[in-house]
């Protein structure tokens, strides 16, 4: 005997109390789902009945699903037990023979089959007893009628059956209050990314002006483009914002504390460009003094805009395809590898694919190169846009050369509106900065005071994609590189004479930006006229 009287004996027995375990086991369960599989259990192992099923009622109250079953049964369809039990809210039981006569369910035939016919079938209906949600599922045993029949009358079933509707109910209602609070939050967290994508995009408004729809989607793609690490590839004509563009990703992404590194690719004479991405380092070639760090180094942390992508030379394109696929780059000269992080921004005037047909860009640098690409509309497809820009640019012109009151009026605004700008916005600053400077303060602008419209400008190609109409044949061509250059010398003369040696027009009019026009006449010596 111990100190306190109890005997020192293995611990007795409490058949009152026998159902414990059991029902702790039903408790511990999750889900309802979970509180199903146990209590089947249950019934399988302590009731020894081999075939017992718990269907679930759906959320409209209108179809009997199963776990680890992809059927529904209608409750409607009289055609199995289970519609009559929940129809009747009542307890039935039935011969299984008789049942698989009756009643020529698919499923029930199915899941009945070779159950032997002399079995009882008890269907029996679970219900929340705690009045928020009525009917839970139904409850399917069959048996050896000695087996089944006195489960009706028996305490312990009954118990059972009152606590498994019970947990039921609370876990159903905690599954759904989850749900819930999981809805909201998701509602919650997309309203708030909503306004965050609405400031974002304002915050852009500011800088990549113009209320046109086509700019509002842009500015809005953008602060999508901001949010992902993809690349961006920038297409639209010339002067029609891509560096700003570009600027504007790089603002409104979790980069914006990065540098912001701007290359022109068509600028730079070839042997340089290389050196210039990947940097270099000590006596990697004749006058490398001293190491220096390339674009690719210098942007890390940031966002790189390769500007005119189109006239990248193809040796350099591979290499650029290798630091994005790997991420990492190797200096010139250098025997190490350096890791990179960065967002590239490409842009081009030319349509890369037209490249890619004449084998001067290479197709899988422009699928990489273009995981988010978006095409900028030229200024002649947003007319609505001009006012706003030419207000925005009067004012610019004012507070950099201290001037005041400069007007614009409706007459000039029409005359601006009716022009074409193939130079684009570029265009549209250039000759609101020549009108302003031919107006005086406190004046409106004069129509008279805009530059005449550059005559037969042609139509950027990234636009129309137009291949030039071939020249007449010429017998006497036998070096088609020389040829082209040539031509294009000749073409790069008669513009710059046309425009009297104005390179802003003669570039814009050729479609061209003002620094490659420039690299241009250096290459083809056409500096001195
Ligand atoms: N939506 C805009 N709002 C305000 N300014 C703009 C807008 N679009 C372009 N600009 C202005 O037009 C000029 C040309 O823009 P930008 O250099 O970005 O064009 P681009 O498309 O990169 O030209 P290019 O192809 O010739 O390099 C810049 O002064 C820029 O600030």
């Amino acid at each position: 005997m111990s100190d306190h009287g109890v005997l020192d004996a293995a611990p007795a027995e409490a058949p009152a109390l026998a159902g414990m375990a059991e029902a702790l086991r039903l408790v511990e369960g999750h889900s309802p789902d979970e509180l199903r599989r146990r209590g089947l259990a249950l019934l399988r192992e302590r009731l020894g009945l081999a075939w017992a099923r718990c269907l679930f009622l759906d959320a409209s109250g209108r179809w009997l699903g199963e776990d680890g079953d992809d059927a529904w049964l209608a409750c409607d369809d009289f055609r199995h037990p289970y519609a009559h039990a929940i129809r009747r809210g009542e307890a039935m039981e039935l011969g299984l023979g008789e049942a698989r006569l009756r009643l020529d369910h698919p499923a029930f035939q199915a899941a009945t089959e070779g159950l032997p016919a002399a079995w009882r079938l008890s269907v029996r209906p679970l219900r929340a007893r705690d009045g928020k949600r009525e009917w839970l599922g139904v409850l399917a045993l069959a048996g050896p009628a000695e087996r089944l029949a006195p489960l009706a009358e028996c305490d312990d079933f009954l118990a059972f059956e009152a606590l498994l509707c019970r947990l039921w109910a609370w876990l159903a209602r905690q599954r759904d209050e989850r749900r819930h609070q999981a809805r909201l939050r998701d509602s919650l967290a997309e309203a708030n990314d909503g306004a965050r994508r609405r400031t974002l995009s304002e915050r852009l408004a500011q800088r990549i002006l113009g209320d046109s729809p086509a700019i509002g989607a842009l500015r809005d793609q953008l602060v999508r483009a901001a949010e992902t690490h993809l690349a961006v590839l920038l297409q639209g004509e010339t002067g029609t914002g891509k560096e700003l563009v570009a600027r504007g990703v790089h603002e409104v992404s979790a980069r914006s504390d990065g540098p912001f590194m701007a290359i022109n690719c068509a600028a730079i004479p070839e042997s340089l460009l290389e050196a210039e991405l990947f940097g270099h380092v000590k006596g990697a070639f004749s006058g490398a003094e001293r190491s220096r760090e390339g674009l690719f180094g210098q942007a890390d942390g940031g966002t790189l805009f390769l500007d005119e992508i189109g006239d990248m030379p193809l040796a350099l394109q591979a290499k650029l395809l290798r630091v994005l696929e790997s991420g990492r780059y190797r200096p010139l000269g250098g025997d190490d590898e350096r890791k990179v992080d960065l967002r590239l921004v490409a842009a081009t005037h030319q349509p890369l694919h037209r490249r890619i047909r004449e084998g001067a860009f290479r197709a899988d640098l422009y699928y990489r190169l273009g995981q988010f690409p978006l095409t900028l509309p030229a200024l002649r497809e947003r007319r609505e846009d001009i006012p706003a820009l030419a207000r925005a640019f009067v004012d610019d012109f004012c507070r950099r050369e201290g001037r005041e009151d400069i007007g614009l009026g409706r007459a000039v605004l029409r005359a601006l509106e009716a022009r074409d700008f193939p130079g684009n916005v570029r265009e549209l600053r250039n000759l609101i900065d020549y009108a302003c400077a031919m107006t005086r303060d406190g004046e409106d602008i004069a129509p008279e005071a805009l530059p005449d419209e550059a005559p037969s400008a042609p139509v950027d190609d990234a636009a129309t994609d137009a291949t030039p109409a071939p020249a007449a044949e010429q017998d006497d061509v036998f070096d088609l590189r020389r040829a082209l250059r040539d031509y294009e010398a000749t073409l790069i003369r008669q513009r710059l004479a046309r425009f009297d040696g104005n390179r802003t027009l003669a570039a814009e009019s050729l479609g061209l930006p003002k620094r490659t026009l420039a690299h241009k006449c250096r290459q083809l010596q056409l500096d001195s006229p």
